[in-house]
């Protein structure tokens, strides 16, 4: 083979193994549900060290006849980061927790399993099977497309799934407002007298908030069937409507993870009536966006690629979109804000504050 013959044929086979990843990149997030599951990261938790492999079997009390194949899942699940492996002695090998399987932990205040259970199951995955037909059909959203009807619709027509998606939206929340409320944005929300968490869900993020600072009177709005018959407190109260119908005045608006659901007229809608909000209140008041900045550039690979990851998720189940800074700033300025400022501070999402 000569140079040119040699570097064609590493190419194609580059090119090949490249389509082998893409191909069973699912059994990433189905092995993950697998350790879920089987309680793999609450073990390593309880047993207080790492542990070996014959340890985990008989913790998981599986059949011996399994042990190899557990052995292959861990090697896979040490391999995306999400154990770890050590040599005790430098001899015998033992599994620990990660940063990311530290946060499978189901009794830890702040647990990601239920948020990964609900988007690993089949009723969010299977739709994806349907994404061609999506782009050749008429209907708005691929969850249209599957369910005939709308996200929130289905939500509301289906309680126990609407409560875990709930469950999972605030398993999300409580790993971002710890750092938020106490570590590093403390100053976003001293003053406010009151603060209205819009889309809230079931309240996770401002219950918190609540909590931290006595001084604000916060009030989560979100659709009827989400805040229905849940615990309220003096300063924490819940109201059932529609963003687009009203929202209550307030010092400042918080809306997390709710913009990247909406396409930009809707978008703009929503801004448009809170800087009027603004407005009509002495021009005091702000507005607080928790969500995804896309900043392709600048950002490392695999985060960038967790960023894409969600803009096709929100655009076909809904008519929502990760936005570039230029086309979030485009937003606040239409909507005849002054000015903003990014703090790019919970790994995947920033907090935007943005001022008449
Ligand atoms: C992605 S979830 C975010 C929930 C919460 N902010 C969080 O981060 O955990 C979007 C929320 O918006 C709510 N929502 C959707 N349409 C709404 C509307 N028209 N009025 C009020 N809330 C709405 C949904 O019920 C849901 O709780």
């Amino acid at each position: 083979m000569d140079a040119n013959q040699d570097q064609g044929a590493k190419e194609l086979f580059q090119g090949q193994a490249q389509l082998y990843k893409l191909m069973f990149s699912h059994l990433s997030s189905t092995s993950l549900k697998c350790a879920i599951e089987l309680g793999i990261a609450d073990i390593i938790h309880s047993h207080g060290r790492a542990i070996t492999l014959s340890e985990l079997v008989s913790a998981l009390d599986i059949q011996p006849t399994k042990t190899t194949s557990l052995f292959r899942l861990m090697r896979l699940l040490v391999h995306s980061g999400c154990f770890n492996k050590t040599k005790v002695n430098g001899q015998e090998e033992v599994y620990g927790l990660t940063a990311a399987s530290t946060l499978l932990i189901k009794d830890k205040p702040y647990s990601m399993s239920p948020t990964v259970s609900a988007f690993v199951d089949p009723l969010f995955v299977a739709p994806f099977q349907s994404l061609s037909s999506w782009f050749k059909g008429t209907e708005l959203t691929l969850w249209e497309t599957v369910h005939g009807i709308k996200f929130w619709e289905f939500m509301n027509q289906n309680p126990g799934i609407n409560q875990r998606f709930n469950e999972a939206m605030a398993g999300d929340t409580e790993i971002m407002t710890s750092f938020v409320v106490k570590v590093e944005c403390k100053q976003i929300f001293e003053g406010l007298g009151t603060l209205v968490d819009v889309g809230g869900g079931n309240g996770s993020f401002s219950r918190i908030i609540s909590e931290a600072f006595p001084g604000i009177k916060c009030t989560v709005l979100d659709l009827p069937h989400v805040v229905a018959n849940l615990p309220e407190a003096d300063n924490f109260k819940y109201i059932a409507g529609d963003m687009f119908q009203f929202i209550p005045p307030a010092d400042a608006f918080l809306f997390k993870l709710v913009f990247h659901g909406l396409g930009d007229e809707d978008g703009l809608k929503i801004l448009k009536k809170r800087r009027e909000a603004i407005a009509s209140n002495g021009e005091r008041g702000k507005v607080i966006i928790i969500d995804i900045v896309i900043n392709a550039e600048e950002e490392e690979h695999e985060l960038t690629e967790t960023k894409f990851l969600f803009d096709i998720v929100l655009s076909v189940n809904s008519t929502g979109k990760e936005r570039t800074e230029s086309e979030w700033a485009k937003l606040f300025f239409d909507a005849g804000f002054s000015h903003y400022k990014i703090t790019p501070i919970f790994g995947m999402r920033s907090l935007i504050e943005v001022y008449p």
